[in-house]
């Protein structure tokens, strides 16, 4: 028997014609009705399922290297694996931090011998994440890593000759920033979303202008350079009509949404659980609304995670004390189906879009982000769209428990997920 040959027998090809798919040694080579299984294929019976390429998540914050008791790069990649992920791209706030040509390539290793997803290092913007040196890009790049996202994400590349000379030093590769678009004069002390809320719980304020100003500053400099920015988590309203402002001018802008600011408010904060805070911090109803019609006209591109663990002792603990961020890679896609396709924003096709497709293409991941057809890399996922699950903190795969949704019940289950015709995940379960 050979590992890496199936045949997926009657799945729904991105929400649309049934078909099998026959994969031999990890590629597929057929795509029809009635095939016939390689030599040596196991057969797995799809029927009701829908196969997606596999998903891709450009912010993922796995915790090695400094914080293995967090995550670790081989249990954020099962995490992964269970959401339906075969790629994802894992920032550079790790300690050491990634702003080295050792550092990356040792997450690119860590990632290869886990087996599970491919994970594309980011590489820091500045050294140490301090936003006073460039750290040394073109190292990174050219390393075994072959790193194109640069990101100090956790902290905003404030200073704008800064930002200013990392896009133009990226041209030169086609690289990306990706930025944390924070003002740091705007946000000192902040806790949450600048609004009723904050003022009702008397904590300090996160402003939406923390946030637009970044954007629009660094949408200005990049269409001044002429090189790549991506935005990180855009979290308002007023930051999707900046980006489609910035879009119309053709500018090479592109952003993301993450799941938890597609469906939670800042009405959480009232709660005090600290799982509840994140940074960019949950906003408002006015926000959501605008963010999931942004992502559904493409003005936001993509849907990204943020998968951010934190231990109890950096969790459990008063709000003020605790670190900000949440688990996202095993709810992101439920998620989706609940705010995007259920209310008939998206369809399945639309979420191969921003789940897979441009992720893949913004960070350059050759072979992801490929519809099945004969001859592509069988990075795939099945979804159980008629299926529903209930999120338990304790049964997720992740070293932490840092989850929002603990006991929400939410549409949509991953069945299997295949990396190169290896399953990563069947039934439901992760093989390794
Ligand atoms: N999102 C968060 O609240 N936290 C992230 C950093 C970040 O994405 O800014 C983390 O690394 O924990
Ligand atoms: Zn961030
Ligand atoms: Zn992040």
């Amino acid at each position: 028997m050979n590992v890496n040959s199936w045949l997926i027998q009657n799945a729904s090809i991105v929400g649309r014609e049934t078909a099998d798919i026959a994969i031999e040694n990890g590629v597929v080579t057929e795509v029809g009705t009635g095939l016939t299984a390689p030599e040596g294929a196991r057969v797995l019976d799809a029927t009701g399922l829908i196969a997606l390429p596999g998903l891709v998540d450009l912010h993922t914050h796995l915790r090695e290297p400094g914080r293995e008791d967090a995550e670790t790069v081989e249990s954020g990649s099962r995490a992964a694996a269970l959401g339906g992920y075969t790629a994802v791209c894992a920032m550079a706030n790790t300690s050491p931090v990634a702003d080295t040509a050792g550092v990356v390539e040792q997450v690119w290793r860590l990632g290869r011998d886990a087996g599970l997803v491919d994970v594309q290092p980011i590489g820091a913007v500045t050294v140490g994440l301090k936003g006073e040196h460039m750290a040394e890009l073109g190292a990174m790049a050219d390393s075994a890593a072959n790193v194109r996202i640069f990101s100090d994400d956790g902290f905003c590349v404030a200073d704008p000759k800064m930002m200013r000379r990392a896009l133009e030093y990226v041209k030169a590769f086609d690289g990306v920033i990706a930025q944390h678009a924070e003002e740091p004069a705007l946000t000192a002390g902040a806790q949450m979303h600048e609004g009723e809320f904050s003022s009702q719980l008397g904590l300090a304020g996160w402003p939406a202008v923390a946030e637009e100003a970044i954007i629009a500053r660094d949408c200005l400099l990049t269409g001044h350079v002429g090189s790549r920015l991506h935005v990180c988590h855009v979290s308002t309203a007023g930051s999707v009509e900046i980006l489609r402002w910035a879009k119309s001018k053709g500018w090479r802008v592109t952003a993301e949404v993450c799941p938890h600011h597609l469906l939670l408010t800042d009405e959480r904060a009232t709660t005090y659980d600290p799982v509840n805070k994140v940074n960019p911090p949950l906003r408002t109803d006015t926000d959501i609304e605008a963010l999931r019609a942004g992502l559904a006209e493409g003005v936001i591109d993509v849907v990204a995670t943020d998968h951010a663990p934190h231990s109890s002792e950096d969790k459990d603990c008063e709000w003020a004390a605790a670190r900000p961020g949440m688990l996202g890679l095993q709810t992101a896609l439920s998620i989706v189906v609940k705010t995007m396709v259920e209310p008939g924003l998206l369809d399945w096709d639309g979420v191969a879009e921003r789940m897979s497709r441009r992720p893949a293409r913004i960070a350059g991941l050759d072979g992801h982000g490929l519809d099945p057809a004969p001859g592509v890399p069988a990075n795939l996922t099945l979804i159980d769209p008629a299926a529903s699950w209930t999120v338990v903190p304790n049964e997720l795969a992740s070293l932490s428990r840092n989850t929002p949704y603990a006991q929400m019940t939410f549409p949509a289950t991953v069945r299997a997920t295949f990396l190169r015709g290896e399953a990563t995940v069947l039934e439901g379960k992760a093989q390794k």
